[in-house]
């Protein structure tokens, strides 16, 4: 049996906030999630249990995911759920050569101009003739008329029937071909060709149109250019795209103990890993960070800085602060300002995530712990940010693959473990705490277990999502 109580089931009768219909991030004002979720300070029961007749302290535990009991705690989909319903496109249109549009969103379909190939041409180097011409049982002689077809140097005339023509890959197919035969296959003298029976009528010819036609949906609105995109684009005869501007997302690391990456540290101080990590995996999402700097923990330097933040930037992300501790100023700037959202959502690590809004733009508050941080920003803000960029809400496809490990796990919350892939199967770094910065290289992705319990053994197939399905 768990010590863990898994968190209340969803009641139609009686919803709780996190369950009613999802609030919206943007636009009207919405009631703050009661502060339910937060149990009895322990610095309250000290002076009590000094005194004979008070109760006596919980049993020990030592276990930061326990779920107290009547405790809500948002499920990881009904948060993503909650974060679909409520983002839409914030970005602007702008047109763009094709060239400098990799990476960005498209603000409307593409459309092919052109048809590929726009006209039939020879799929290799050979000789060209009408099928209909060939006669007997083979082999076959068809003397050779002369000149030749090369790609971007079209026959100017036609074939007659009977007789071959030198052509090349590329070329586009004149009247009186419809059949190319490799030169490979061919014995040629200074007037004819001779080669075996048995080729089929279109033989070695790419029809105009047989890829795609123009008119053809190339790419829809929303979709992220790909470098492989343009290639399609190009062909299709597009040479500007409207795509909408990059997103623009502050990044805010909080904490007194933090200083720069490559800074003195002193005793108690620690570098900020968050920082430089979350703007690149903007940047490799195709949005514009905006590096926020750091805030000490103090009300007023986070509310300053989600000020700044909310000025030049979409949404923000911040680390650290999260939680309900005494110097977690994110979350309690968030309440303060009657906008905490979501907060405690049934994921590990992560659990003091806090969804909400400051001056309108959206704040991811992520936990301080890096790994928390990374798979946070991953499962959450990433589809969120998506969807606020103007891209579909998206969902990373996971591999069902044979575990290399044993875990049991409690209900109550979903998983995310450091997981790499060996011989075909799944391997989980040696620890799940989520301040072990080094599992973050070690992996090559993570391993989701699901929200309720799971005995997993050596071979059971486990859900394997490798970092490119997070854009990382
Ligand atoms: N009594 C409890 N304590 C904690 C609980 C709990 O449930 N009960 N949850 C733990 C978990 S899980 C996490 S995650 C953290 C979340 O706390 P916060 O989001 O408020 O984050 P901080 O307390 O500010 O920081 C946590 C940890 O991460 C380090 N950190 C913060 N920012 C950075 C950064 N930019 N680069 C590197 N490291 C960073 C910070 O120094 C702390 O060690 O709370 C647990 N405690
Ligand atoms: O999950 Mo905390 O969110 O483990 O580091």
């Amino acid at each position: 049996m768990s010590d863990e109580p898994a968190p209340p089931q969803r009641n139609e009768a009686a919803p709780r906030q996190s369950d009613k219909a999802a609030p919206p991030l943007r636009g009207e004002a919405v009631p703050p999630v009661r502060d339910e979720a937060v149990p009895p300070l322990h610095d309250e029961a000290v002076p009590q249990q000094r005194d004979e007749a008070a109760p006596p302290p919980p049993p020990l535990r030592d276990d930061c995911f326990a779920l107290p009991p009547g405790v809500d705690w948002t499920p990881v989909d009904t948060a993503l759920a909650h974060l679909e319903a409520s983002l839409h496109p914030v970005t602007a249109g702008q047109d763009l050569p094709l060239a400098e549009a990799a990476g960005r969103i498209l603000a409307a379909d593409a459309r092919a101009h052109l048809s590929n190939p726009p006209a039939a041409n020879a799929a290799v180097d050979g000789y060209g003739f009408a099928h209909a011409a060939l006669t007997g049982a083979g082999p076959h002689r068809l003397p050779l008329a002369p000149g030749r077809a090369a790609a971007g140097v079209p026959y100017p005339g036609a074939v007659p029937e009977g007789t071959g023509l030198r052509i090349l890959t590329g070329a586009v197919i004149p009247p009186g071909v419809d059949t190319i035969v490799l030169q490979e296959d061919c014995l040629r003298s200074a007037e004819d060709i001779r080669f075996a029976k048995g080729l089929r009528p279109g033989a070695n010819i790419r029809r105009a149109g047989e890829d795609f036609a123009a008119g053809d949906l190339l790419l829809p609105a929303g979709a992220r250019v790909s470098p492989r995109d343009l290639a399609l684009l190009a062909a299709g005869g597009l040479g500007r795209l409207r795509v909408r501007a990059p997103l623009r997302v502050g990044v805010l690391s909080t904490g007194d103990e933090l200083v720069d990456p490559g800074a003195p540290a002193a005793r108690g101080q620690i570098p900020d890993a968050n920082r430089p990590m979350l703007l690149a995996m903007l940047r490799a999402w195709g949005m514009e960070p905006v590096d926020l700097g750091r805030a000490g923990d103090s009300a007023q330097a986070v509310e300053a800085a989600l000020g700044r933040g909310a000025a030049q930037a979409s949404a923000i992300l911040t680390t650290g602060g999260a939680s309900a501790g005494d110097e977690d100023h994110v979350s309690a700037a968030l309440r303060r300002a009657g906008r905490l959202q979501l907060w405690r959502i049934a994921v590990k690590p992560g659990r003091p995530l806090a969804l909400g809004l400051w001056d309108g733009v959206p704040v991811f508050g992520l936990p301080g712990n890096p790994v928390a941080a990374l798979v946070t920003a991953a499962v959450f803000a990433r589809p969120a940010l998506l969807a606020l960029a103007g891209a579909p809400f998206a969902t990373p496809r996971g591999m069902l693959l044979p575990a290399a490990f044993s875990k049991r796990k409690k209900p109550g919350r979903r998983e995310y473990l450091r997981a790499r892939l060996r011989d075909g199967a799944v391997e989980v770094f040696a620890s799940e705490g989520s301040g072990r910065i080094s599992g973050l290289s070690w992996a090559e992705g993570l391993c989701e277990l699901p929200d309720a319990a799971a005995d997993i053994a050596p071979g059971d197939p486990v859900r394997y999502i490798p970092w490119a399905e997070f854009g990382l």
